[in-house]
């Protein structure tokens, strides 16, 4: 057993929003320094896990118990890089001030960044392999390397908790592999992370825990016990499955 500090404890939670139940049952525990990969098909609840750990959809039965704390109250300490395609990409500032806008919370909004506060920024882009985009205007970069920007962003806030949602949908494979260092790098400094996917290798390659995601919960464990065909079918609502490689295809609708 991990002796390291639980950091996310779901407890028979619900989740729901207004009258309307999307999750339902959950149970399961991240320690310090490990990443649950949440997975399931579309409309699974992923991403409405995801905002139940920002406290921003409510926990209706149960608990969720972030970093010691509810959700909302953990949400200085917790980090959330949201969906590729939900960026902006007109947004008029460079990739560095993108990334400064993660240390804010820290520097507060009226006080001058610091020497410290540019190395910060400066590390994480470099963590995620932009250093030399630093001046650039955020529209001018891919969407994969727009994805990595959001991430430095993330890191320059020196989360305890990174919640990723689907960080890796249509990135190319430059920026898979620096996703995947960032987070083994954040995993090493002992924070937690969360990456909702569909990408059974970025499972294996990088979570400790996997939660099979369908309204319900199939499974919430060590990656090697669940992440099996037959709990993956189940998962998948008995729909015509592939296991192509290490992604899942669903087939048949
Ligand atoms: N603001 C909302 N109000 C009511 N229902 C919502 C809201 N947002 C999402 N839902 C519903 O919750 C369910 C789960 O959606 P969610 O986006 O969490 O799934 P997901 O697993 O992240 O899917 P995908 O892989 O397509 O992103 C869906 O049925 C969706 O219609």
């Amino acid at each position: 057993m991990s002796e390291r500090a639980p950091t996310l404890v779901i407890d028979r939670a619900s989740v729901a929003y207004g009258d309307v139940p999307v999750l339902e049952e959950l149970d399961g525990v991240v320690h310090e320094g490990e990443a649950v990969a949440l997975i399931g098909p579309n409309g699974a609840g992923k991403s409405t896990l995801i905002k139940a750990l920002l406290g921003l959809v409510p926990v209706v039965r149960g608990r969720i118990e972030v970093l010691g704390t509810t959700p909302a109250q953990a949400r200085r300490d917790v980090a959330y890089v949201p969906q590729a395609d939900t960026l902006d990409p007109d947004f008029p500032v460079s990739v560095e001030q993108v990334v400064m806008m993660g240390r804010y919370r820290r520097i507060g909004w009226l006080r001058r960044p610091s020497a410290a506060d540019r190395a910060e920024v400066a590390g994480a882009l470099e963590r995620v392999g932009l250093a030399a985009r630093a001046r650039d205007r955020f529209g001018t970069l891919s969407g994969g390397q727009r994805q990595r920007v959001l991430l430095a962003r993330a890191i320059a806030a020196g989360p305890r908790m990174l919640l990723l949602d689907e960080p890796f949908n249509g990135v190319d494979a430059v920026s898979q592999h620096a996703l995947l260092e960032a987070i083994g790098s954040l995993k090493e400094q002992g924070a937690s992370v969360v990456v909702s996917t569909h990408d059974l290798a970025i499972a294996h390659l990088a979570c400790d825990e996997v939660c099979l995601l369908n309204r319900h919960q199939f499974g919430f464990g060590p990656t090697g016990d669940v992440l099996t065909p037959e709990r993956l079918r189940a998962t998948y609502g008995g729909h015509a499955l592939e296991l192509r490689g290490d992604r899942v295809i669903v087939t048949q609708t």
